[in-house]
């Protein structure tokens, strides 16, 4: 993406960020804990451009998340660099940043939103240069409930469109999590895509068996089985006949180890970017271009965020060619949000915004 390198195109930018704090619906309950509530900061920048009439304004999120990025103070010390910085030019803000993933997040979003919008493109044109994306297919996410409470969630969830729905596991025993699946499955037919999210919560054997039982229920992606450092245990889930045809993908030990490790134990058949914790889009989308290359399959999620890393995250997937269904529709797990959503829900599809830049207005309070 050209934006890593070229960024010094703007004079006189000034970095400004606001704090929120947004509850959810309702928890969302995971084998590493409860989201109740996600804070973080609101980033504009605001350059004003050679042409001494124009002035561009671009917004990006910092949203940390315990355990996945750094930690909420770290971040606003970070921002609070970035605004001094960005007087020397948008390199030295990045610089400021470069360590704590959920501001340089926010920092690349900002000037990447800026940028598209100087363009007028919409955001996922301008990082990509690829073709026009009407849609992003993506999936409902259901927390940890009983099996009952996990039949109805997905239902409920397929009755809203969803055909592709991502479960919560590993809260429970392993017993009952397969029991939650074989209820869903029989609530929901065999037409509905049904992946599973452990969060690193089974040792080796509590995943052989869940895997056995989910390869015949058909059960499409297993994600983050073990803990985050069991590569060579990942790899050898794949391999494992009895769970053949369920997908082992890799999420937390993206961030422990990096690409080429995964790649190296031949530990994933699919990987989980999450530009929050990644540091950012353009970071996201370099991962998904190497990692498409060697034949797993990227998917992206948020981390529960607002609307402008939401937005940013669907305009990251629109990028990506033949992506397959994302963790992108969690604007429903927010009780309350920054401003007003520019992404529509249509079928379990999430519809691309096609205006400048991410699309989103009127998320800054005056
Ligand atoms: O992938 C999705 O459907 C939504 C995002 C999601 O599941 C997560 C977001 C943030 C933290 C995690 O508990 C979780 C995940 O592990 O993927
Ligand atoms: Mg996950």
């Amino acid at each position: 993406m050209t934006d890593r390198v070229d960024v010094n195109r703007e004079l006189d930018c000034k970095l400004e960020y606001q704090s929120f704090s947004l509850e959810l619906a309702s928890p969302l309950e995971t084998a590493a804990g409860t989201i109740d509530s996600r804070d973080g900061f609101l980033v504009r920048i605001v350059a004003s451009t050679a042409n001494e009439d124009e002035q561009a304004v671009g917004y990006g999120e910092a949203t940390p998340l315990a355990g996945w990025t750094e930690s909420i103070a770290d971040c606003e010390a970070a921002l609070e660099r970035a605004s001094v910085a960005i007087e020397n030019g948008p390199t030295a803000a990045l610089e400021a940043v470069e360590e704590q993933v959920a501001a340089r997040h926010a920092v690349t979003l900002a000037l990447a939103d800026l940028r598209a919008s100087r363009e007028a493109t919409p955001l996922y044109r301008h990082i990509g240069r690829g073709p026009m994306v009407g849609r992003v297919p993506v999936n409902a996410t259901i927390g940890d409930g009983t099996p009952d409470e996990t039949a109805r969630a997905v239902s409920e969830a397929v009755d809203r469109g969803f055909d592709c729905c991502k479960i919560k596991v590993g809260a429970r025993d392993v017993e009952t999590d397969i029991e939650r699946l074989q209820r869903t499955r029989t609530a929901v037919g065999p037409d509905v895509e049904l992946r599973v999210d452990a969060n690193e919560a089974w040792t080796y054997t509590e995943a052989k068996t869940a895997l056995a039982a989910f390869a015949d229920l058909d059960v499409s992606i297993l994600e983050q089985p073990l803990p985050a450092g069991a590569l060579e245990g990942h790899a050898a889930l794949r391999e494992f006949e009895p769970g053949e045809g369920v997908a082992i993908a890799i999420d937390e030990g993206l961030l422990e180890h990096g690409v080429d490790a995964i790649c190296e134990a031949g530990a994933a058949d699919v990987l989980v970017l999450k530009p929050m914790a990644l540091g950012g889009i353009d970071i996201a989308r370099q991962i998904a271009a190497w990692v498409q290359e060697l034949e797993i399959t990227p998917i992206v999620t948020t981390t529960i965020d607002g609307v402008v890393a939401r937005t940013g995250a669907v305009h990251l997937a629109a990028s990506i060619p033949n992506v397959p269904a994302c963790g992108l529709a969690t604007a429903s797990l927010l009780a309350d949000d920054l401003g007003r959503d520019p992404v529509l829900l249509e079928k379990g599809l999430a519809v691309v915004p096609q205006a400048k830049g991410l699309g989103v207005e009127g998320v800054w309070a005056e």
